[in-house]
């Protein structure tokens, strides 16, 4: 069942600019909304995701992130603004957007591939069961899960149960992938390898994905977009900070381009001296009124550093490096 209402008034779209595939709009989530001494988690959240675009969101505890995932996913509602995907305002959960949580929820007594199958059968009711079956083989064999694929999740390590959450999300071709800290409970090394694999899905789908992460290194690494959270309450995204460094970023290399300790840099001073916005006492209403639609700044902390090299070194950046950063 899709709870999804298709947008028909162009009043419903504030802006006039061509509609990004993800828009967010003056979105506010309080959760006592009639009790005004109860200051709302964030207000003016506002923001658009491109199609196949991949957008980490960073921000200190209890701002908001899982909040603004749930009311993405269309799990939560929004106390005042809009989410609109692909031209339809979310107004509920849609197999459209696949949800990966931190702790699995895989299906305890089902095995990593009838979990799979699970999520396909729903997507595609009139396929045979072999097809639902192979289908769902795929995706385990592209989180390199083939081998396991009738074992039961208490047989299975954190690791490979959080592949068999993100084959299930993949494998309903959703056409975005929502990530509430994927990757937070697993060690480092497993952790490493399974985004080196996302990257590779990511690529090989051109999947746009908005992910919780609390981890500066696992967001400069996959995101083409950070978008930095102040503290709650009345949290904002206080900036967007582009990643201008080429996509074919690994691990083993992100450390070498020039761009990576600038943009280091600048995450890690925003978490630690940023993100409280000033002491305030009482919010002021036109102020808010005021900004509610307004979009985040973008910086490109990347460009200054490259600029930097260049003129040190006198080389030239590459060409697609330029190419992708141009303001
Ligand atoms: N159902 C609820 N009822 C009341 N308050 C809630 C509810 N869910 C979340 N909150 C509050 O909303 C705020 C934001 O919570 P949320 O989980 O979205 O933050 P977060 O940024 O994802 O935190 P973390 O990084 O710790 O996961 C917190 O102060 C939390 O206590």
């Amino acid at each position: 069942m899709t709870t999804e209402h298709k947008i028909f008034s162009k009043d419903l779209i504030p802006n006039e600019k061509a509609a990004a595939f993800l828009q967010v709009e003056g979105l506010v989530k309080s959760y006592a909304p009639a009790d005004t001494s109860v200051p709302p988690v964030f207000e003016a959240v506002n923001f658009d995701i491109q199609k196949g675009e991949f957008v980490c969101i960073i921000g200190h505890s209890g701002c908001g992130k899982s909040t603004i995932l749930n009311i993405l996913a269309g799990l939560d509602e929004a106390t005042q603004g809009y989410v609109i995907m692909n031209g339809k305002e979310v107004v509920g959960p849609s197999l459209d957007r696949g949800v990966v949580f931190q702790s699995h929820a895989l299906m305890p007594w089902m095995t990593a591939l009838k979990n799979v199958e699970f999520g396909v059968r729903s997507r595609w009711p009139e396929k045979s069961p072999e097809e639902i079956s192979e289908h769902a083989m795929k995706y385990l064999d592209m989180v390199g899960l083939g081998k396991a694929a009738n074992k039961k999740p208490h047989e299975l390590s954190g690791g490979m149960k959080q592949r068999v959450g993100i084959a299930r999300a993949f494998a309903i071709q959703p056409q975005m992938l929502l990530l509430d800290e994927p990757f937070g409970a697993l060690d480092a090394l497993t952790r490493g390898t399974i985004q080196d694999e996302l990257l590779q899905i990511v690529k090989a789908t051109g999947q746009t994905v908005f992910m919780i992460t609390h981890d500066v290194d696992e967001a400069i690494l996959l995101a083409d977009k950070v978008m930095l959270m102040s503290h709650g309450p009345r949290a904002r995204i206080a900036e967007i900070v582009e990643n201008t460094m080429p996509r074919e970023r690994t691990r083993s290399t992100v450390h070498h381009d020039p761009q990576y300790y600038a943009i280091r840099n600048h995450l890690v001073d925003f978490l630690v001296n940023r993100a409280a916005p000033a002491p305030s006492t009482e919010p002021d209403s036109n102020k808010l009124n005021a900004e509610l639609h307004q979009q985040p700044t973008v910086v490109r902390p990347g460009l200054k550093a490259l600029s930097n090299t260049k003129i040190s070194t006198e080389t030239t950046p590459p060409l697609n490096l330029i190419q992708r950063s141009a303001p």
